[in-house]
């Protein structure tokens, strides 16, 4: 017999995320405060979705969104599915740049399960973190967004097997995240789909280093930001699908501003400081078309209230 529920609901605010960061692939992530908010009810019977904001055109509004089936993931791994359910959406993460909204929707989808299945475990309900981090992952396919987003601050993810991991740390307070967000999604399982099975032994090694010295440089010493975010092993395969991108990463690093693709792309991620250029400098790189947001850090990662 499945589980039963009461007729409840749930608020979840869930942050975007930049993963990689340059060299961490699958691996750095960091909460950027830009946020999506949902609310998922239980109710006698039935599926509503109601979406307004970024996807609202495009996202599907039956079982195969993907808030949805997050929700059921975790409602199954809770001991069974409620009567009904009723989902409202306010997006503002961009889908499709490598800011981590399908790692947002799935986290916002667990986490929301988790709660509505017992409100009073604890700020997330009823799975523990590792639980959330771990079933997230194998709906996101790799850990560094989800883990971000829902813990919040800097984080370093790994697999144990086919269980996901993570550790926060706290980027210096003066860090500021700016983001170039283009126009045109691109997929990240197309962007994944660039990735060559073998790199070079050479190219491994130097990721290696400049990932550990990308969480020093974060976390102590912003001024070997642009060292430290140095990537060979995933940046330059995937420029022919964003070559607008590449270029303005190019233009920014030639500059000595530390930037990055973000996640899978196509957004460019300039990770300045109080003392570095101001935002108006920053937008003068900017292709046309390309949004210039200037971000903060999210500490909070995916909160949770009842509604
Ligand atoms: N809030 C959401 N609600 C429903 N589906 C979403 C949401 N966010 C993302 N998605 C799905 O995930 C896709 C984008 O995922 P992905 O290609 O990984 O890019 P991103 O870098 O934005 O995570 C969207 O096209 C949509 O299908
Ligand atoms: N490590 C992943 C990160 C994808 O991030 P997203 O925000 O584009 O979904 C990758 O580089 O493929």
């Amino acid at each position: 017999m499945g589980r039963a529920y009461r007729p409840s609901g749930v608020r979840v605010r869930v942050p975007a995320s930049s993963a990689n960061l340059g060299p961490g692939f699958d691996a750095l992530g960091l909460a950027l405060g830009l946020y999506d908010d949902v609310e998922l009810s239980i109710v006698s019977d039935g599926l509503l979705v109601e979406v307004t904001g970024e996807g609202a055109r495009d996202v599907p509004t039956d079982e195969s969104h993907l808030l949805v089936r997050a929700a059921r993931a975790a409602f199954d791994r809770l001991g069974g599915q409620p009567a009904g359910l009723r989902l409202s959406c306010t997006n503002r993460i961009p889908h499709g740049r490598g800011l981590g909204s399908s790692a947002a929707a799935i986290v916002a989808g667990v986490v929301a399960a988790s709660v509505l299945a017992d409100p009073d475990a604890g700020p997330r309900g009823a799975l523990s973190d590792d639980e959330l981090l771990s079933l997230a992952t194998e709906l996101e396919g790799h850990p560094d967004n989800v883990a971000a987003c829902l813990l919040g601050a800097g984080t370093i993810a790994w697999m144990e097997g086919p269980k996901a991991q993570a550790v926060r740390f706290h980027p210096a307070a003066d860090l500021v995240p700016v983001a170039f967000v283009p126009t045109q999604p691109l997929s990240t399982e197309v962007a994944r789909g660039l990735l060559p099975a073998r790199v070079p032994h050479a190219d491994a090694a130097a990721n290696a280093g400049r990932a550990a010295l990308l969480v020093h440089a974060l976390t102590t010493d912003l001024s070997v930001l642009l060292a430290a975010t140095e990537d060979r092993l995933h940046q330059a395969y995937r420029a022919a699908a964003m070559p607008v991108s590449a270029m303005l990463v190019e233009k920014l690093r030639a500059a000595d501003i530390p930037a990055v693709i973000s996640g899978a792309g196509a957004t460019v991620l300039a990770l300045t400081s109080g003392d570095g250029p101001s935002v108006e400098v920053l937008a003068g790189y900017a292709p046309a078309g390309t949004a210039v947001l200037p971000l903060t850090v999210d500490y909070c990662g995916a909160v949770a209230r009842p509604s």
